[in-house]
């Protein structure tokens, strides 16, 4: 698995970051210890690439610069060729210490020229600004004429809490200390980290958000039967196909068995799928007091009119856990967070970016607006992207960025909200994560320029991969 975010990994703000580091000094943890931790990690990755290279670091005004100097220090102390290019002078308390360790070349930021290796040490998880204009057209020239950079910590110019993008230039690696951020990822602080690697540098980090890790997927129990691992039955609408691509990746996704409820049964398709006849939003609600349906799915190609607008209902005020996706939730629109708390059942909505704001307001980085609307609604929300956010209505978050951008293509919507109620079915509202972990695996087995349905055929493959 092309692995650019490290799996499981606990994600904390700037502020938790700080009080993490706080609790270590009081421990009894020096902060000249923790900064050459912190440089020993980054100068172990520089390596790899710098044997024989010469080495640019960038040193900025505060403790990210300081683990820069360590940085310097040590691959100087195994024979590199490395200058050091700081941004201000005198610093205070470990990086004054680490400046002063440092005696090798040394020249102000401005007067920098580009060299094989990059270290960028300007700023870190004290970014609080946008880059000015010299010191970002210096880093992006700096950056663009290295064979190779990597950012201590966060690369600069990327918002720690949001993945804003505060001026950052893309960077081939990122060394991430003690814990993920948002910012490595989250939006273009995403995309500016490159390939993230986690350093342990012996900060306990504590957690509620964590990267997204392979699901236990255990194999059904030995008396399982099909009303055991799961009864899913999926609404389909005035776009049959959508709901048939939802169905059968249920299918393939663990469920023990698919129910499609439409008008017209399909004249093609899986003969493991049982068709009901639902007419009408009446005769669904009838077929909804089967007490063995384990999870419902609703939305995918539904349609947005008074008859699919009364099926919702049905499906919402039925006891069943329940997956909105699509046309019911631009059909909930405004109303979601009122009328989904009233709910009893477990409720999973997967919005893309566009459905979320029609639902949801409020200003901040998308784990922080995605976790509010998860309290507020008490839904679980798969806040779909690039940078996949899932919050549970307990405060729980799981971020997950490792998909192939290949899933930019009509109906994967559909197969995740497939998944996703095999998962409730299974699982519960636990097991969620898992649809998002298995879509984005079985995307990076479908290769390059798959359809939909090509994805469906890589959940069990990936299931398989699950111990
Ligand atoms: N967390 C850990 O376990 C460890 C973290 N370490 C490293 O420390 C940095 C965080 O260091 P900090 O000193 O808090 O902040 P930075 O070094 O990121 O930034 C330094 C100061 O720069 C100023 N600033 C912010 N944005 C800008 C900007 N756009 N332009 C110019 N200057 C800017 C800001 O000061 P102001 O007073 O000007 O706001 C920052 O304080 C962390 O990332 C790690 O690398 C420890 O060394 C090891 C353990
Ligand atoms: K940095």
């Amino acid at each position: 698995m092309t692995q650019r975010i490290p799996s499981g990994v606990p994600i904390l703000t700037a502020e938790a970051m700080r009080a993490a580091e706080q609790a270590c000094f009081v421990a009894g943890v020096a902060q000249d210890e923790l900064m050459e931790r912190a440089g020993a990690a980054v100068a172990r990755e520089a390596l790899r690439f710098a044997k024989g290279r010469a080495v640019l670091v960038l040193a900025g005004p505060g403790n990210n610069g300081g683990d820069a100097y360590v940085v310097a220090r040590l691959l100087a102390e195994r024979g590199l060729d490395v200058t050091v290019a700081a941004l201000g002078g005198e610093r205070k308390g470990a990086a004054e210490t680490m400046r002063q360790r440092w005696d090798g070349p040394t020249v102000a930021l401005q007067d920098a020229e580009p060299r094989a290796v990059l270290v960028d040490g300007l700023f870190g998880t004290g970014m609080s600004r946008t880059l000015s204009d010299d010191v970002r057209e210096l880093l992006h020239y700096l950056v663009k004429h290295s064979e190779f950079s990597i950012a201590i910590d966060l690369p600069s110019g990327v918002g720690t809490d949001d993945g804003a993008d505060l001026g950052a230039a893309h960077m081939d690696v990122t060394v991430a200390l003690g814990a993920l951020k948002p910012g490595h990822v989250l939006g273009a602080g995403l995309i500016a980290s490159g390939h993230v690697i986690y350093a342990d540098i012996g900060i306990p980090c504590a957690s509620d958000c964590h990267s997204i890790a392979q699901p236990e997927q255990a194999a059904p129990a030995r008396d399982s039967h099909k009303y055991s691992r799961g009864l899913v039955l999926v609404v389909e609408g005035a776009m049959p196909g959508a709901s048939r691509l939802a169905a059968r990746s249920a299918l393939h996704g663990g469920a023990g068995y698919v129910m499609l409820a439409g008008a017209n049964q399909p004249d093609r398709g899986p003969d493991a799928l049982v068709f009901r006849k639902a007419a009408n939003a009446d005769s669904l609600a009838t077929l909804l007091e089967d007490e063995r349906i384990a999870a419902l799915v609703i939305g995918p190609g539904l349609g947005r009119d008074a008859e699919s607008r009364a099926r919702m209902e049905a499906a919402l005020d039925s006891e069943h856990p329940l997956v909105l996706d699509g046309d019911a939730l631009t059909m909930l629109g405004e109303a979601a967070a009122e009328r989904l708390y009233r709910r009893k059942a477990a409720t999973v909505l997967t919005p893309h970016a566009g459905e979320f704001s029609r639902m949801f307001s409020g200003d901040g980085g998308k784990l922080s607006v995605t976790r509010e609307a998860a309290r507020r609604s008490g839904a679980v929300i798969v806040h779909k992207g690039p940078d996949t956010v899932i919050a549970w209505p307990d405060g729980r978050a799981v971020v997950a960025a490792n998909g192939s951008r290949w899933l930019s293509t009509a109906g994967t919507g559909d197969v995740l909200a497939g998944l996703c109620g095999a998962r409730l079915a299974v699982g519960g509202m636990d097991a969620i994560a898992g649809a998002i972990w298995l879509h984005g695996r079985a995307a990076q087995l479908a290769g390059p320029a798959f359809a939909a349905d090509d994805l469906i055929a890589q959940v069990p493959v990936a299931l398989g991969e699950c111990r």
